[in-house]
C-alpha cells in the first residue's frame, strides 16, 4: 500500500530538518527519510569533527610556541585517539539533539532507510512506498574516488575514514592541495605526523587569488608541510611500510612513500542512485540537479536544497536553500539564490575569510577597480597575539562604489569577515562602511583603513 503524504524530504543534512521543522508548523504532513546518521555530512564527517580537530591542532601548535608568549608548557605530545573521541563527542551531541528534535516533532514521520523514485511523485524505501504533491531533495555528496591505477590495492583515507585514526600516521600523503587537503595536512602535521601535499595545480587552493594561495603555501611549509605543486596522483601501489604514490609531474620524484594516503580531490552529489529519469528530473553534465533561482527542479512539484544542486558547496548555503524555500512556500516571499552574497571560509590556522569575487574574477569583469592590501604584520590585533601570518585584501567597483569582494586570512578572518559580508548583504557602498567606527583592537577595526588605502587598478 502506498502511504501519502503531504510532502516527502529526501535527506536529513542541513537543509532537510529545519524544511521539514517549517513545513509541519504549518499543518503539512510530511516523511522525511534518511539513509544514514542525522545530521548529514557537515555534523557527522565534515564541519563539525573537522573544526574540533582544528582547535585540537591550534592547542597544540600554541603549545610549542608557548616560549614566544613568555609561557613554559613543556614537551608537547598529541593523544590522537583523544582528539578524535573529543571530536566525534561534539558531533555525536549535535547529531543527538537533531533526532531528539525531529523524533518530537508533531506531523513528521521519520523513515530510516535509502530513498528512490519508482513514478514522478513516488518513491520506495525498503519495503514502504511513499507519495506526495511535493518532493525536496537535499541528499548531499560524499568525496569523490579518483580513477588511480591500483587504488584498490591499497588502503585510502577519505573525510570520513581519517576520524577514525586512532594513533598519528608516521607520514600522510594528502592528494589533492583544495579546501580538504589544506585544512587535513595542516592539522596532521601539527598531530605530529610528517605530511606531503600532491597537488595538480600549479598553486594551492587555486580558486583563491595567487596572494592567498602563496602565504597559504608559505605558511604551512614554515610549519614543515611537503609541497608538490604540479604533480597529479596517477597511481596508488602497496610499498612497504605503506603506499607509494605514483606522480605525473615536471621536476621533483616520480614517487612519494607515505604511511596512510588521504584522497581529498574534490566531492561528488549523491544524485545517481535516486532514480531521477524516472521523475523527469534533469542533471547538469557534473551530476547537480538542475534547479532555477528558486531552487525548483526540472519536473514539477520537486525542489533540490544543498550541496546537490551545485548553487553552494557549504552547510550555511544549504540552511540559505531552506530559508529560499520556506519562505517562497510559506511566506509569500520571492526569494532568490541569486540573491545570496556568496561567502566561506577556510579553516586553516589562521583561517581564510572570504567574500564575493576575488580580485581575479574583479578584474576579469572588466570594471575599473579599486583594490587595497595590508599585511597582518601591520595589525595591531594580530601583533599583540603573536599571529602575523596573512594578509587583509578587499576590491570595489571604483565607480559604483559597492564592494565586490574581500579576503581576510588572518587571526579572527573567519569573524572579521562579516564586516564586508554583511555590508554587500545590505547593498551599502565602501563609503559608508568607510564611517562605521570599529572597536579598538580588533582585526575588523582595520576595514575601514583599507577602504582609505585603497588604490585604483
Ligand atoms: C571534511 C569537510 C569539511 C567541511 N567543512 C565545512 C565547513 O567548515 N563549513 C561549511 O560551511 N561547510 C563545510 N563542509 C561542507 C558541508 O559539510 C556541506 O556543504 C553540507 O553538509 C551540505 O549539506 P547538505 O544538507 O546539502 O548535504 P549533507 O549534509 O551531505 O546531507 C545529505 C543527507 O542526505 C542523505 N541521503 C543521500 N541520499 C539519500 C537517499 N537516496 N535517501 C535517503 N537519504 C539520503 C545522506 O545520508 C545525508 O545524510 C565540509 C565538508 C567536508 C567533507
Ligand atoms: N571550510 C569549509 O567550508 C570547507 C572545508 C572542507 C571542505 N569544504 C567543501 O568540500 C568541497 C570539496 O573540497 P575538496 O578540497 O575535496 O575539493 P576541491 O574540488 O576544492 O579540490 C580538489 C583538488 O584536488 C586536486 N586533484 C584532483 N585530482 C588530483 C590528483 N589525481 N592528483 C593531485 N591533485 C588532484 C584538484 O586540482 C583540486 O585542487 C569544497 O568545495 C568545499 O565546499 C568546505
Amino acid at each position: 500500500m502506498t502511504e501519502r503524504f503531504d510532502a516527502i524530504v529526501v535527506g536529513a543534512g542541513q537543509a532537510g530538518p529545519a524544511l521539514a521543522g517549517r513545513l509541519t508548523g504549518a499543518g503539512i504532513r510530511v516523511a522525511l527519510v534518511e539513509r544514514d546518521r542525522i545530521g548529514g555530512t557537515c555534523v557527522n564527517t565534515g564541519c563539525t569533527p573537522t573544526k574540533a580537530m582544528v582547535a585540537s591542532a591550534h592547542a597544540a601548535h600554541i603549545a610549542r610556541r608557548a616560549a614566544d608568549f613568555g609561557v613554559s608548557a613543556g614537551s608537547v605530545s598529541v593523544d590522537l585517539a583523544a582528539v578524535v573521541r573529543r571530536a566525534q563527542d561534539i558531533a555525536a551531541r549535535s547529531r543527538h539533539n537533531n533526532e531528539h528534535w525531529l523524533e518530537g516533532m508533531a506531523g513528521l514521520t521519520l523513515i530510516r532507510g535509502h530513498a528512490r523514485f519508482v513514478a514522478p511523485k513516488e518513491m520506495v524505501v525498503g519495503d514502504r512506498r511513499i507519495t506526495a504533491p511535493r518532493i525536496f531533495l537535499n541528499v548531499g555528496g560524499r568525496p569523490a574516488r579518483p580513477d588511480l591505477t591500483g587504488i584498490g590495492s591499497v588502503p585510502t583515507l577519505d573525510n570520513a575514514g581519517i576520524l577514525a585514526l586512532e594513533t598519528v600516521p608516521q607520514h600522510l600523503v594528502v592528494v589533492g592541495g583544495s579546501y580538504i587537503g589544506v585544512e587535513f595536512a595542516q592539522m596532521f602535521r601539527r598531530f605530529g605526523a610528517a605530511v606531503t601535499i600532491v597537488e595538480t595545480g600549479p598553486r594551492l587552493i587555486g580558486r583563491e587569488d595567487e596572494e592567498i594561495s602563496a602565504a597559504i603555501h608559505a605558511m604551512l611549509e614554515a610549519e614543515g608541510v611537503a609541497i608538490r605543486i604540479g604533480a597529479t596522483c596517477i597511481a596508488l601501489s602497496p610499498a612497504e611500510g605503506g603506499v607509494a604514490v605514483g606522480l605525473d609531474c615536471q621536476g621533483g620524484p616520480p614517487k612519494v612513500i607515505g604511511s596512510h594516503v588521504l584522497l581529498a580531490t574534490g566531492r561528488r552529489p549523491n544524485t545517481d542512485d535516486l532514480g531521477l529519469e524516472i521523475a523527469g528530473i534533469e542533471l547538469d553534465a557534473h551530476g547537480y540537479i538542475t534547479v532555477n533561482d528558486r531552487l525548483e527542479a526540472s519536473a514539477d512539484g520537486i525542489w533540490a536544497l544543498g550541496d546537490c544542486n551545485g548553487r553552494g558547496a557549504f552547510t550555511h548555503t544549504a540552511w540559505n536553500d531552506f530559508e529560499i524555500v520556506a519562505a517562497n512556500l510559506l511566506d509569500g516571499e520571492d526569494r532568490r539564490v541569486s540573491q545570496r552574497v556568496p561567502g566561506y571560509a577556510l579553516y586553516t590556522d589562521p583561517p581564510l575569510g572570504r567574500v564575493g569575487m576575488t580580485v581575479a574574477q574583479a578584474k576579469a569583469s572588466g570594471r575599473p577597480l579599486l583594490v587595497s592590501t595590508r599585511p597582518m604584520s601591520r595589525v595591531g590585533r594580530a601583533i599583540e597575539k603573536g599571529e602575523t601570518i596573512g594578509l587583509m585584501q578587499l576590491v570595489a567597483d571604483a565607480e559604483t562604489r559597492m564592494i565586490l569582494g574581500a579576503a581576510i586570512l588572518g587571526t579572527g578572518g573567519d569573524e572579521a569577515i562579516h564586516g564586508i559580508l554583511d555590508m554587500m548583504s545590505a547593498e551599502r557602498t565602501i563609503d559608508e562602511l568607510r564611517w562605521a567606527v570599529p572597536i579598538h583592537p580588533t582585526v575588523a577595526e582595520l576595514i575601514p583603513t583599507l577602504i582609505v588605502d585603497a588604490q585604483p587598478v
